[in-house]
C-alpha cells in the first residue's frame, strides 16, 4: 500500500527532468515494479511536457511544491541540480513524503545540517540519497567479502574514477563536490570509518582539460580508524568511464571495476571495450537503487543512504574544496550523530 493509503503503486513524482530524471522516468516505467511516474516537474516548461507526455496519466509541473501537494503522489524522486535539493527536500518534509534524492544531498555542510535537523525534527527517516554504487553488483561483493574478515583489517582503499569528457560549466571544485562526492561515500561505506581530514594534489593539467580546469586532482582522505583512502579523479580522460577501487588489507587486496566481463582476441590484438558513461556502466546500480526504494517505501520503511550519509558527504566535499583552493590538510568536524542514525 502507498504511503498516502490510495493505490497499490506508488504513485511517484519525479523533479528535474534532465538527465538523470528523464532516465529514471523511464526506468520507473519500464524497469521497476510496484511504481509508476504519476507527475513530473521541471523549471523548463517544455522540458516536463515532453517527458510527461511520454507517460500516461502524468502531468507536468513547473513548481515541485504544486506537484507534492498533488493527491495522486505517494512519494518524490528528487533529480534537479544539487543547489535546488534543500528546498525540495523541506517541502516533501512538510507532506510526509518518502525522498530518493538523487547525489549530492545539498552542496555544503550547512544546507546539509538544516536538511538532517528537519528530518531529526520529524522523528522519522523519509530520506534515502542516490549513492548508488551501494547497490552496484562488484561494490556488494567487495563489501560483503571485507565483511567476512578473511583479508583482515583494511589499511588503504585505492580509487579511480575517470570520466571521458567534464560538461560544459564544469569547474575545479566540481570535481570534488560532483564526483568525489561518490567515493566519499564509498570510503565510509567500505570501510565503516568516517573521514577524519583531506588533502587535495594537483598535477599538471591535462592538455584535453578545458581552459583553467584543474583536471586530474588526487584527492587523500584519511579516516577516523586509522585507514587511508587515495582517489583519482580525472574527467577528461577522454577514453573511457573507469571506476575501480581496491583494498588493501592486513592479508590480501581485493580489486573491483576492471571490466573485464568480456574479453576479445582478434586481428592480432586482445582485450575488451570500456563503458562510455556511468549511465552504462552503473545501469544495473540505478535499477536495483530505486527498486530497492520502491519497496522498502511501500512497506514502510526507509532503507539505504542516509540523511547523515549525505551530511557526511557533502562536509567532507566541503573540506576537500578548501584544500584544493588553499592547499594542505583540512580536518572535518562532523556534529554528533543523532540517535535517528545509529
Ligand atoms: N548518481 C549518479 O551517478 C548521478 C549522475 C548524474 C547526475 N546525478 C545527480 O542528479 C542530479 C541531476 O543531474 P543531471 O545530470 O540530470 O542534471 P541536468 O542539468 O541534466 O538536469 C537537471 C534538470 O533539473 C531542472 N531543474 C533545475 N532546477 C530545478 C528545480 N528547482 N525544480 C525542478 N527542476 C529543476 C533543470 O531544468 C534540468 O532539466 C544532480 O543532483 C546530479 O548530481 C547523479
Ligand atoms: O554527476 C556525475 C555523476 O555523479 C557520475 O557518477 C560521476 O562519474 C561524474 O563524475 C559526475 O559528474
Amino acid at each position: 500500500m502507498s504511503p498516502r493509503g490510495t493505490s497499490e503503486e506508488l504513485r511517484v513524482a519525479v523533479i528535474g527532468t534532465g538527465r538523470m530524471g528523464a532516465d529514471h522516468v523511464r526506468r520507473i516505467q519500464e524497469v521497476t515494479s510496484g511504481a509508476r511516474v504519476s507527475a513530473v516537474v521541471d523549471l523548463d516548461a517544455e522540458r516536463a511536457k515532453t517527458i510527461a507526455s511520454r507517460v500516461d496519466g502524468c502531468t507536468a509541473h513547473t513548481d515541485p511544491a504544486a506537484a507534492m501537494a498533488a493527491a495522486d503522489v505517494d512519494a518524490v524522486l528528487v533529480a534537479s541540480p544539487g543547489p535546488a535539493h534543500e528546498a525540495t527536500l523541506l517541502t516533501a518534509f512538510e507532506h510526509g513524503l518518502p525522498v530518493l534524492c538523487e547525489k549530492p544531498l545539498t552542496p555544503d555542510a550547512a544546507s546539509a545540517l538544516r536538511v538532517l535537523e528537519a528530518e531529526c525534527e520529524l522523528g522519522r527517516r523519509l530520506v534515502q540519497v542516490g549513492f548508488m554504487r551501494r547497490y552496484d553488483a562488484e561494490y556488494v561483493r567487495l563489501k560483503s567479502l571485507l565483511e567476512t574478515g578473511q583479508l583482515g583489517r583494511p589499511l588503504l582503499l585505492h580509487n579511480r574514477h575517470r570520466n571521458v569528457a567534464s560538461p560544459p560549466g564544469f569547474t575545479s571544485d566540481m570535481l570534488i563536490s560532483d564526483s568525489v562526492a561518490h567515493e566519499t561515500d564509498v570510503t565510509r561505506w567500505l570501510l565503516g570509518h568516517e573521514i577524519a581530514a583531506v588533502t587535495v594534489l594537483r598535477p599538471t593539467p591535462s592538455a584535453s582539460a578545458p581552459d583553467a580546469l584543474q583536471d586530474p586532482q588526487f584527492v587523500v582522505f584519511e579516516t577516523d580508524g586509522g585507514a587511508v583512502s587515495d582517489v583519482e579523479i580525472f574527467v577528461n580522460c577522454g577514453f573511457g568511464y573507469q571506476v575501480q577501487a581496491e583494498v588493501v588489507c592486513e592479508r590480501g587486496t581485493a580489486r573491483i571495476g576492471d571490466g573485464h566481463a568480456m574479453v576479445t582476441h582478434m586481428a592480432g590484438r586482445w582485450g575488451g571495450t570500456i563503458d562510455q558513461d556511468y549511465t552504462v556502466r552503473f545501469a544495473d546500480a540505478y535499477d536495483r537503487e530505486i527498486q530497492a526504494w520502491v519497496d522498502a517505501t511501500r512497506r514502510g520503511e526507509v532503507t539505504g543512504p542516509s540523511v547523515w550519509d549525505g551530511y557526511a558527504a557533502a562536509a567532507v566535499c566541503e573540506a576537500g574544496v578548501r584544500a584544493l583552493t588553499d592547499g594542505g590538510r583540512v580536518e572535518i568536524d562532523l556534529v554528533e550523530k543523532p540517535p535517528l542514525y545509529r
